[in-house]
């Protein structure tokens, strides 16, 4: 079986981010969203990201940013890829990618099968999708809600860019998750934390070894 990309959501600690190399997941995000228990300073975010190891992909997540935003991050910031995790439309994406020269995931929520139809335009600009599911009505969050949605809708399913599944994984559901849906990368970010914004290193390394060991996780 080829081997499962893991991305771990949400770093905010030099142990945060030793932990997550030493578990082998391949992206490490770090959270741009001033309502997030996960958010960074850009000097914060700075000092992990060149803590964090060379091979290590470090992701910015920002929501509906601007360019001065976006211009201000990448200046300071050295990163490998951006997630779009806000309203940001086909155009935008393709926008922010010939700006910035980096790699683009965009983020889509899924509740039914009628959220599915944007990811074709999406998959036509974008390097990379992260479906999650859908916010709930009112939340404060665009994403790191916890909540999965219906893995049926996406099982087997294909984009013309590599895509990631998110929402509501853990150490528990990841190997399930990857069965069903064959999906190839996994994203967690609440299901690997004691409280909101704080990471529990027994958890991510589980969740690793469980997402790709498609088996029950050992939690030491
Ligand atoms: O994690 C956040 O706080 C966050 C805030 C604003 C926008 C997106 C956010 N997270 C995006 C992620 O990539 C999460 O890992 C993804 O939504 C899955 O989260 P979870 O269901 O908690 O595993």
């Amino acid at each position: 079986m080829p081997d499962i990309r893991v991305k771990i959501c949400g770093l905010r600690t030099r142990q945060d981010v030793d932990t997550v190399a030493a578990a082998g997941a391949a992206y490490a995000g770090f959270v741009f969203f001033a309502k997030s228990p996960r958010n960074l300073t850009i000097p914060e975010a700075r000092e992990l990201t060149l803590w964090a190891p060379d091979g290590l992909c470090k992701v910015a997540l920002v929501v509906d940013a601007d360019d001065a935003t976006l211009d201000a991050i990448v200046e300071a910031v050295p990163l490998d890829m951006l997630q779009l995790h806000g309203r940001e439309t086909p155009d935008r994406v393709a926008e922010v990618r010939a700006r910035y020269g980096l790699p683009v995931m965009k983020a889509l929520g899924v509740a039914d099968e009628g959220d599915l139809a944007p990811l074709l335009d999406y998959s036509l600009v974008a390097d990379q999708l992260l479906i999650d599911a859908k916010p709930p009505k009112g939340a404060a969050l665009p994403g790191g809600n916890g909540i999965t949605f219906d893995w049926r809708l996406v099982a087997q399913r294909r984009w013309l860019r590599p895509w990631m599944l998110a929402g509501g994984l853990n150490p528990e559901n990841v190997a399930e998750a990857v069965r069903l849906t064959n999906a190839r990368q996994v994203d967690v970010s609440s299901g690997v934390e004691s409280a909101p914004g704080l990471k529990d290193h027994a958890r991510i390394a589980a969740f690793v070894r469980a997402a790709r060991a498609d088996g029950p996780p050992i939690l030491r």
